[in-house]
């Protein structure tokens, strides 16, 4: 039996249009509605049909609704759904796609404290943002993290697993604190690094802009990649989850400053060493198969590449 049968998508950028494109193919007698604030991507989505109705108003979307995915920036979840609170039956279940879960869990919980939440979040996207950007395939083999409350509804939370199993994800569960502290780490910081480095480069007197662009090698093009991330999107995640982003961030600090004594003094085998276990690394993500086909997406829809 299917987990839905109305489903709603607030935001119809990349995730939501994803959403949306995934729901069609593996669920395709869900009755999918719509909706953007911005209208031009309500006219876009209506173009290239990705919901059966996009609504001009919130409220319309969600009206008999069963599931609401709310697929907008994590600093405007909370009020879109304060927005919709009126709108929504009784019934409803209301999940989000953000990619920081703590303080959208305290934004949901103060704007819908009767509403059946689940937040999760899709560990999968790419660089690029709007309704032409997403792809159906785009959760496939991708973990979806839940985090439920501690009181959630069990049967809510399995059926909003089994949505995103659907859709072609792996399903886990931990709390939102936890979540944001690894995915701190794992997608935050790195993140944060791109933004400050290819920033660094184009700041650079003794190197031209041009040359930036001209000489860019393989490592520093992978780099510019993510730096090429959403700005609102990114704003949103580093206020959101400023604690966790910020204990790593030192823990990242006083990593690079060993690095930068070991160049300084010449200490090959503590380079060595450490780039042995960073390939290492790497190699088993490969072997996990979470290194991927959306990176050879990536690239393929690199404008650049
Ligand atoms: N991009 C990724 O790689 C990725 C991956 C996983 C999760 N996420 C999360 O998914 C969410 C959406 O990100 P995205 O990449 O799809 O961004 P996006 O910019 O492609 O789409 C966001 C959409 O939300 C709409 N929107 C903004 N405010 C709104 C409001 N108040 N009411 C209705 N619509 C509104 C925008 O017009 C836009 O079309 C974010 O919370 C982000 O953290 C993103
Ligand atoms: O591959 C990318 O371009 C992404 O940035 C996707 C990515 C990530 O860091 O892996 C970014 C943010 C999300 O919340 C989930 C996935």
């Amino acid at each position: 039996m299917l987990p839905f049968a109305r489903v709603a998508i607030v935001g119809l950028g990349l995730i939501g249009s994803s959403v949306a494109r995934a729901v069609r193919q593996s669920m395709p007698t869900v009755r999918l509605s719509g909706y953007d604030a911005d209208p031009a991507v309500r006219d876009t989505a209506i173009r290239l049909g990705l919901v059966d109705d996009v609504a001009d108003q919130a409220g319309a979307a969600v009206t008999d609704a069963d599931l609401v995915v709310l697929c907008v920036p994590v600093g405007a979840i909370g009020a879109v759904a304060g927005d919709l609170a009126a709108d929504m039956p009784a019934d409803v279940i209301v999940t989000d796609v953000g990619s920081c879960k703590t303080e959208v869990a305290r934004a949901l919980a103060e704007a819908i404290p009767t509403v059946t939440v689940v937040p999760a979040h899709p560990v999968a996207g790419t660089e690029r943002s709007g309704p032409e950007a997403g792809f159906a395939t785009l959760f496939a083999g991708r973990w979806c993290i839940l985090t439920p409350a501690a009181d959630a509804e069990p049967l809510a939370v399995a059926r909003v697993g089994e949505f995103w199993r659907r859709l072609g994800a792996d399903v886990e569960v931990m709390t939102p604190e936890h979540h944001d502290r690894v995915l701190a780490v794992t997608s935050h910081l790195p993140h944060l690094i791109a933004y400050s480095i290819v920033g660094t480069a184009s700041d650079l007197e003794a190197v031209t802009e041009s040359e930036v662009i001209k000489y860019s090698a393989g490592g520093f093009r992978d780099f510019t990649r993510i730096a090429a991330s959403d700005p609102t999107m990114w704003r949103d995640v580093f206020l959101s989850n400023r604690e966790a982003v910020l204990e790593m961030l030192g823990r990242f600090s006083e990593d690079l400053a060993q690095l930068q004594r070991a160049i300084r003094w010449g200490d090959g085998d503590a380079l060595f060493d450490l780039f042995t276990r960073t390939r290492a690394i790497r190699r088993s993500i490969v072997e996990q198969g979470q290194d991927d086909a959306r990176e050879d997406f990536g690239r393929s829809h690199d404008p650049a590449g």
